[in-house]
């Protein structure tokens, strides 16, 4: 199946990226939101990251232009009715992506194919819950999206072949490489990850290393271009609890546990980035360590 017009529901930090990389790919993107305030931020973040890919070189000014103008935004989800591929990309929250493709459902053609960029929630379970399981799957971008090169691609157990085959395409059109992983909790990246994060926040709790110092431990002394706690307040730390409940209750085992240090930031409000706290606090010149 052809994919020309691309809906995207949920216009946070992957949202944008996932809009941007779409558009900068010749797509047509209509991104959705329960916020205008969302949707403004999230095609001025679009146009700041452009403009950082004009000044490396890697794209022209017309290709930046061009791709902007190929961005539409709107707060009504039934406007994604003419679209051929939706790729939900809203708060990691079962119950929030189910409640979005209710009221979705109804104004889709027949054969478009629904895509979630869930981190960690069974692809099998949400698309149960649809009118579509065999168009159903498991689409997930890496943050910052227009940066990593990786897509993972999780079929449910219905997933259809000619599905999995129209998004390998996607991905390779994106200029981007896509892993196939099974429909298990938080998929591969994630399975392997947050635990590492989840296991530096423990790091902290216990009194062994200070933020400063585990990141620069993970930074210096493993190569990772960000320490664990720089990486969870990237992502999201609301994101990296859901991720690890998720973990903790799909394979049942202790070692998953989201350790109590990270809930307390969470239930505090300090996401990390997002909220501008969260293991740095971001609100002046330079992040300071928030322990
Ligand atoms: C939670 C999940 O479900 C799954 C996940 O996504 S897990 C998270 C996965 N992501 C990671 O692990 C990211 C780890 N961090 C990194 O790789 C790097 O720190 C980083 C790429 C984010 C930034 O790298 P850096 O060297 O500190 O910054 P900087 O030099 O400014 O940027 C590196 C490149 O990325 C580009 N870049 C950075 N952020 C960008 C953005 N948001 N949009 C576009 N380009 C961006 C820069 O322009 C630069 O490009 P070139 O190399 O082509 O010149
Ligand atoms: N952060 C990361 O590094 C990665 C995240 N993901 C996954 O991508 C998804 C989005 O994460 P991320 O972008 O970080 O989250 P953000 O919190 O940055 O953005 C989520 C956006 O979805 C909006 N939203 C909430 N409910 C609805 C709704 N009913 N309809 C439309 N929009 C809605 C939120 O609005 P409001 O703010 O008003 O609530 C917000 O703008 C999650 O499933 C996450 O697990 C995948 C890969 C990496």
């Amino acid at each position: 199946m052809e994919i020309t017009k691309v809906g995207v529901v949920g216009a946070g930090q992957m949202g944008n990226g996932i809009a941007h990389v779409f558009a900068l790919a010749g797509y047509d993107v209509l991104l959705n939101d329960i916020s205008q305030d969302a949707l403004e931020r999230a095609l001025d973040t679009v146009r700041r990251n452009l403009e950082r890919q004009i000044a490396r070189e890697k794209i022209s000014e017309a290709e930046a232009q061009a791709a902007v103008g190929r961005i539409r935004t709107t707060l009504k989800l039934e406007d994604l009715g003419g679209t051929d591929l939706v790729i939900e990309a809203a708060t990691e929250r079962e119950d929030v992506k189910n409640a979005i493709f209710e009221r979705l459902l109804p104004h889709l053609k027949p054969e478009t194919i629904l895509t979630s960029n869930t981190s960690s929630i069974s692809i099998t379970r949400l698309a149960s819950r649809t009118d579509r399981p065999e168009k159903f799957m498991g689409f997930h971008f890496m943050n910052p999206v227009p940066v990593m090169k990786l897509v993972e691609l999780i079929r449910g157990i219905a997933t259809d072949e000619p599905t999995f085959k129209t998004l390998l395409g996607v991905v390779e059109s994106l200029g981007k490489t896509a892993a196939s992983a099974e429909d298990f909790p938080a998929f591969i990246v994630n399975r392997i990850l947050m635990p590492m994060i989840n296991e530096a926040v423990y790091t902290l709790y216990e009194g062994v290393g200070s933020v400063k110092s585990i990141d620069e431990s993970m930074k210096l002394g493993a190569n990772h271009p960000m320490g664990p706690l720089e990486l969870a307040d990237f992502i999201g730390l609301d994101t990296c609890l859901a991720i690890m409940n998720v973990l903790h209750d799909g394979l049942a085992d202790t070692k998953y546990r989201p350790c109590p240090l990270l809930t307390k930031y969470v239930e505090a409000g300090w996401l990390g980035r997002k909220t501008q706290r969260g293991f740095y606090d971001y609100r002046g010149e330079t992040p300071v360590p928030t322990r």
